[in-house]
């Protein structure tokens, strides 16, 4: 049986075990499912919790599919545009990079020697001077070739001597070959590499670190590349601590060191991050500044500002009623699924979506998982993440009207929902291989179920192909007709 979340333990538990999960009758196809589910299905808040009392609000919850779909639909891709060098690794170039100038840009020595004009024995001139015949001037690898600079005598090939009046004179010895230096031996040639104009870098590659060192090298301080959403995080509540043990009453905070990093993954760039606490003001002057300060911020107006906490509907959260303040446009009021369903996504009238994410730390990770990734693909010129099948290792009940996402660990090819997986806990994702997509009405053991992948995790295994199984061999009829196994085996219970 399934992991009971830690909150709503009773009611979860009372919608199991009613006979109700014999399924003969109903799912067709699950994905289809996902797309089929009624649009606006009601608030299954429970009445009676208090929860809308006191604020006149009704709305509808989306259901999971739909809220995914609405994320993905309220964002349009952010056009093109420069940024430096040092933050364009791994973005999409939209513009060829061209040489600006013929690459090398001047003619250079290859080596440490004498740049030399005609044969030798030379006279050494300063170096840089004009070289007449046999004359030569001291120059290092990469210098630039002095006017009548015909070829490079490397220092291991050089002797310095003095001529009968005992003057310096320049004479091949050493290693040097006979002929050494020909004309343009250990010259580096100006335009070599590219001569301007030429494209060095096609748009539509994705940067890598040689690119950019290539870019660098023709001169490039900005490349234009592919818009990509720029996201702040405001991390709310005054009982969140960021070092050490937390006391009683006091919770370490989960968000910091994941949520940058979970944004890199999903197509966001990670724009800093700011903490306030439970008032109301704080809340209304975080949202309401557009280019905030904060550790990391590049001093930017976010695309998307993500918060945590303050996503429920007590006195001290407050996101609903900023975002009403600032004129924002609610997208998703609530999602019909669990854990995470207090989640919000809103338009402000400048353009920017306020993503709330519920303060329970999975909860957060399952909204941004639903609402997030879709809003960031959208605006990062993405396609809305895929959904893909799992068979499910364990029969899960019916939870009528809601979605459950819950992590799951691949147990011999099949998911089974990992433990300690309440909307408070980490550790059941932390361990996770991906998350089951469980419909209201529940899973059958070995049927597939929708699931989805981590951004940091192994790829949803592709379904076992029925033609490529192996034909059954004239063996097989015998141990037929053994007793064999009745079917998928619920592995659930190895999983510590
Ligand atoms: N009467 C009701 N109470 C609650 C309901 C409900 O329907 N009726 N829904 C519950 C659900 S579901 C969730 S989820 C939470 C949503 O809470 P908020 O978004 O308002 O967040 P907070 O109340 O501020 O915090 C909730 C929880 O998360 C902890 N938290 C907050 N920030 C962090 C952090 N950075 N790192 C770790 N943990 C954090 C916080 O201490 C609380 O324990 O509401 C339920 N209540
Ligand atoms: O449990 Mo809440 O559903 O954690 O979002």
């Amino acid at each position: 049986m399934t992991e009971a979340p830690g909150r709503d333990a009773a009611s979860y538990a009372g919608q199991g075990n009613s006979g109700e999960h014999g399924h003969q009758d109903s799912p067709g196809h699950p994905l289809e499912e996902l797309q089929a589910q009624p649009q606006g299905q009601p608030d299954e808040r429970q009445p009676g919790t208090g929860e809308e009392q006191g604020h006149g609000h009704h709305h509808l919850a989306h259901t999971w599919a739909e809220a995914r779909q609405a994320a993905f639909d309220a964002a349009t891709p952010i056009p093109p545009g420069p940024v430096p060098l040092d933050q364009a690794q791994g973005r999409r170039l939209e513009q060829d990079i061209v040489a600006l100038q013929d690459m090398p840009h001047y003619a250079s020595s290859a080596m440490d020697g004498w740049a030399v004009n005609g044969s030798g024995p030379w006279i050494p001139v300063e170096a840089g001077a004009r070289l007449a015949p046999h004359q030569a001037s001291p120059i290092v690898t990469g210098g630039l070739i002095p006017p009548g600079g015909k070829g490079i005598l490397r220092s291991e090939s050089a002797v310095l001597a003095e001529d009968e009046d005992g003057l310096p004179v320049l004479e091949t010895g050493g290693t040097a070959r006979p002929g050494e230096p020909r004309n343009g031996q250990h010259v580096r040639k100006a335009g070599e590499e590219a001569l301007e104009g030429d494209v060095l870098v096609a748009a539509g590659v994705t940067l890598n670190p040689a690119h950019l060192a290539l870019a660098a090298l023709a001169g490039y301080d900005e490349l234009q590349v592919q818009g990509k959403p720029l996201v702040r995080l405001l991390l709310t509540g005054s009982e969140v601590v960021v070092h050490g043990l937390p006391a009683p009453g006091r919770v370490r905070d989960t968000f910091g060191h994941q949520l940058p990093a979970v944004v890199g993954m999903l197509g966001g760039i990670p724009g800093g991050q700011q903490r306030i606490g439970d008032s109301y003001d704080e809340w209304l002057a975080a949202l309401e500044d557009v280019v905030p300060d904060g550790p990391g911020a590049p001093g930017l107006p976010a695309d998307v500002v993500i918060t945590t906490g303050g996503t429920g509907r007590s006195g001290t959260d407050h996101l609903r009623r900023a975002v009403a303040e600032l004129g924002g446009r609610l997208v998703v009021d609530g999602v019909a699924m669990r854990p995470g369903h207090p989640v919000v996504l809103a338009e402000l009238p400048d353009g920017r979506f306020v993503l709330g994410l519920p303060g329970n730390p999975l909860a957060a990770m399952m909204a941004l998982f639903t609402v997030g990734a879709p809003l960031l693909a959208a605006l990062g010129h993405g396609t809305l993440p895929e959904v893909q099948e799992v068979p499910s290792g364990t029969l899960i009940d019916p939870d009528p009207g809601r979605t459950r996402l819950m992590p799951f660990r691949l147990v011999y090819g099949m998911a089974s929902p990992a433990q300690h997986a309440g909307p408070g806990m980490m550790r059941g994702l932390a361990a996770a291989d991906g998350v089951m997509v469980v419909p209201p009405h529940g899973v059958q053991l070995g049927e597939q179920v929708p699931a989805f992948a981590l951004p940091w995790g192994p790829p949803i295994p592709a379904p076992a192909d029925p033609a490529k199984a192996k034909p059954r061999s004239s063996r097989t009829s015998r141990t037929a007709a053994k007793p064999g196994p009745a079917g998928p085996v619920d592995w659930s219970a190895l999983l510590g």
